[in-house]
């Protein structure tokens, strides 16, 4: 668990974080929202204290984050970040072997690591150990990058714009994997993006930035339903495209297992409809019925609005 208490940041006369308290638990993944300048960076960078606060204080699993050295904290905490940063003259098995190395991890469990992040990249590992970065595309290096980062299996990962280079299809594949990649090892991901749509798919809970401040944190479906300000309401209604792919697809095609109290939604509605009833309910998930009348599982707030934020 990561607990940001009261976190400030000045640079001198300008605070670019102000008095931030948030807790991010474990195993899930939080994305930072917001503008431009809005502090997003500076607030991830002061958990591993590349950047060190003014005020306040990060707890991870209950600790200060200053209980250890920098350099230490570091090493247990994943990094990736835009442009991934690999060392151009090392390999790729080089590179993610890089802080496994610094730790004295002896030789066998290295390339055993090495080969199991590769091969989750769905990278051959065979082929692309050998290789150097300058040899990959670009879709390529940001997964070594990302899995660079996973190497020395920290249970947290900070991410900072990690595929704002990409193009929209290679994005949304990095994206897949990334919460693949989560599932499996149970990872607890803070990531930087300034696009709503990467947060809505990717997000048990976002915090959008504004001026310093977090103006909301919410799972994305409170947030879709409650936004806490004009300035939330406005982000969200930049990525309401996405929603519209709702319309169509029926709820048939987005029922899952489960039970759900409340009127049956008809198999047969778009699930646009399904929305709006969800959100007009009050309600997380509703029964679904078959033409016939019976019930053939739910339908749930969380699932439509990851199916919304998915690329067409
Ligand atoms: N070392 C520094 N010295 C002075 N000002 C800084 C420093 N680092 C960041 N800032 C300022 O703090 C503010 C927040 O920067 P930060 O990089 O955290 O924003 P961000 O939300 O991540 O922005 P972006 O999306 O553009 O990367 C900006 O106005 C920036 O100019």
């Amino acid at each position: 668990m990561i607990k940001f208490e009261h976190i400030t940041k000045r640079y001198g006369d300008t605070e670019v974080v102000s008095d931030v308290s948030l807790t991010v638990a474990p195993h899930t993944v939080t994305v930072v929202v917001g503008t431009s300048g809005s502090g997003k960076t500076t607030l991830i960078r002061m958990v591993n204290r590349l950047v060190e606060p003014t005020s306040g204080m990060i707890r991870i699993d209950g600790e200060d984050n200053r209980s250890v050295p920098a350099f230490e904290l570091r090493r247990r905490i994943g990094y990736a970040i835009q442009g991934h940063g690999l060392f151009p003259h090392r390999t790729v098995a080089q590179n993610i072997a890089t802080v496994p190395t610094l730790l004295g991890w002896d030789k066998a469990r290295i390339s055993a690591k090495v080969e199991e992040l590769l091969t989750l990249f769905q990278l051959d590992p065979d082929f692309f150990g050998a290789r150097y970065p300058h040899e990959l595309s670009g879709g390529q290096q940001q997964r070594v990058g990302v899995a660079r980062a996973l190497a020395a299996e920290p249970n947290l990962l900070l991410m900072d714009e990690p595929f704002g280079a990409l193009d929209p299809i290679i994005r949304a594949k990095a994206q897949d994997d990334l919460l693949a990649i989560q599932k499996h090892f149970g990872t607890t991901i803070i990531l930087v993006t300034h696009d709503m749509e990467e947060a809505f798919r990717l997000a048990d809970k976002i915090a959008v930035m504004d001026k310093g401040k977090v103006v909301q944190y919410a799972s994305p479906a409170e947030m879709l339903v409650r936004p806490a300000t004009p300035f939330v309401e406005a982000l969200i209604g930049a990525s309401e495209r996405p929603f519209r792919q709702l319309a169509i697809e029926t709820t048939g095609d987005a029922v899952e297992p489960g039970d759900a109290e409340g009127a049956p939604i008809p198999a047969t509605l778009n699930q646009r409809e399904a929305l709006s009833e969800l959100l007009w309910s009050g309600r997380t998930a509703l029964p679904v019925a078959a033409a016939d009348g019976r019930i053939i599982g739910r339908v749930s707030l969380d699932n439509l609005v990851r199916r919304a934020a998915r690329p067409g």
